[in-house]
């Protein structure tokens, strides 16, 4: 960390309430840092020498909140590796215990700008979760674990809420409806401009080819593995008509919602070829000049689930190589080589 104080919003709401799912955007669109105190937990408790793993995982299966000591080391080492300054920090604080282990361990070192409310009905977030399950591999995504998880958001999480609302510092955000919708609400905060203030792709070069910083998770593992560290990679920019898209090429692209704004995908569908969307359960044809594109990270990636399948004329580039950091140059990118990639 440097010496200005790190940002840090706050992201809570009740489970499946869509917190993952606009976190990932935010980071993808303004170079956010997205920490999930859950994912985080969930990590460590994988880690096949961690002496916490069987307490996490009690902890997850049964919904209540592991001790703030493992919680706020988890966010605090991911805070410092990350060497950046702001930070969505998803899932946190959850009970009073998160708030003061918070409070004695970081307190002032930070800037807490608002905490973002995603208010959803209990049935429309069970439905999401129990949905999610099927796919998800989370040991909580079930009835029973469910049932818990919404008794400890009502009797902890709902509290801490309040209390942040007391100092006025919670941004309430109808959850249940539109994903997108949800977007624009954060806009309508004035978090644009005050709160987000990177774009996802900064383009150094332009004509043949760009070198871009992708922010967030939506390519991992193959990239950012790690969340915390940012890749860079060389894209390379070719005529539309030029190139012939080719299934499982990882693209940059220009989002169809959000004019300028750019973002790297995997594409998993080229037109006439029938793709299951797993969000809407059902099958979609890709249409005539159109591809339907998605993150390798399913969980945190906003993409053709959310906006459908986009015009070819979007796909700006395809991404060839890692350049930056130096430990992952030259990590490929390219499942397909084209006679002018090593130009
Ligand atoms: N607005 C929405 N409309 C429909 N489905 C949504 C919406 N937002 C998220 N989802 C879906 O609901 C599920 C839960 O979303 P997400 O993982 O973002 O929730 P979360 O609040 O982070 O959950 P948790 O706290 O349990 O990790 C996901 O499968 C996601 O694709
Ligand atoms: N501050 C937190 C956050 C999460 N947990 C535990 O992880 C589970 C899953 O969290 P999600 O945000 O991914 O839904 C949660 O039910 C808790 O068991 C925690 O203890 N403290």
């Amino acid at each position: 960390m440097t010496s200005t104080k790190p940002n840090v919003v706050f992201v809570l709401g009740g489970p499946g309430a869509g917190k993952g799912t606009q976190c990932a955007r935010i980071a993808e669109k303004y170079g956010y840092v997205h920490l999930s105190a859950g994912d985080l937990l969930r990590e460590e408790a994988a880690k096949p020498d961690s002496s916490l793993g069987k307490e996490i995982n009690e902890h997850i299966k049964n919904g209540s909140i592991v001790p703030v000591a493992v919680t706020c080391k988890l966010l605090e080492n991911a805070m410092k590796k990350s060497g950046k300054e702001n930070f969505l920090i998803d899932g946190f604080p959850r009970n009073q215990d998160n708030v003061n282990g918070w409070k004695e361990s970081v307190g002032d070192r930070v800037n807490v700008q608002c905490v973002l409310f995603f208010d959803c009905d209990e049935q429309t977030c069970v439905a999401r979760c129990l949905e999610r399950g099927k796919a998800s591999g989370r040991t909580d995504d079930n009835e029973a674990s469910l049932k818990k998880r919404i008794v400890t958001y009502n009797d902890s999480t709902r509290p801490v809420i309040q209390l942040f609302d007391k100092e006025n510092l919670v941004k309430r955000i109808d959850a249940s409806n539109d994903v997108d919708k949800r977007f624009g609400e954060f806009l309508k905060y004035g978090l644009k401009g005050a709160v987000f203030a990177l774009p996802c792709l900064i383009t150094l070069m332009d004509k043949v080819a760009t070198v871009s910083l992708v922010a967030g998770k939506s390519m991992q593992p193959l990239l950012n593995p790690t969340g915390l560290n940012s890749d860079w990679v060389v894209i390379k920019r070719w005529d539309i008509d030029d190139y012939f898209l080719q299934k499982g090429d990882i693209v940059s692209l220009e989002s169809p919602r959000e004019p300028q704004v750019y973002m790297i995908k995997r594409i998993k569908a080229l037109e006439n070829e029938i793709i299951y969307d797993t969000i809407k359960q059902k099958e979609i044809r890709v249409p005539k000049g159109h591809v339907w594109v998605e993150g390798d990270n399913k969980r945190d990636s906003y993409d053709s689930r959310h906006f459908g399948c986009i015009p070819r004329g979007l796909v700006t580039g395809r991404a060839l190589y890692v350049i930056w950091p130096p430990k992952r140059f030259g990590t490929k990118l390219i499942l397909h080589d084209s006679e002018d990639d090593d130009e």
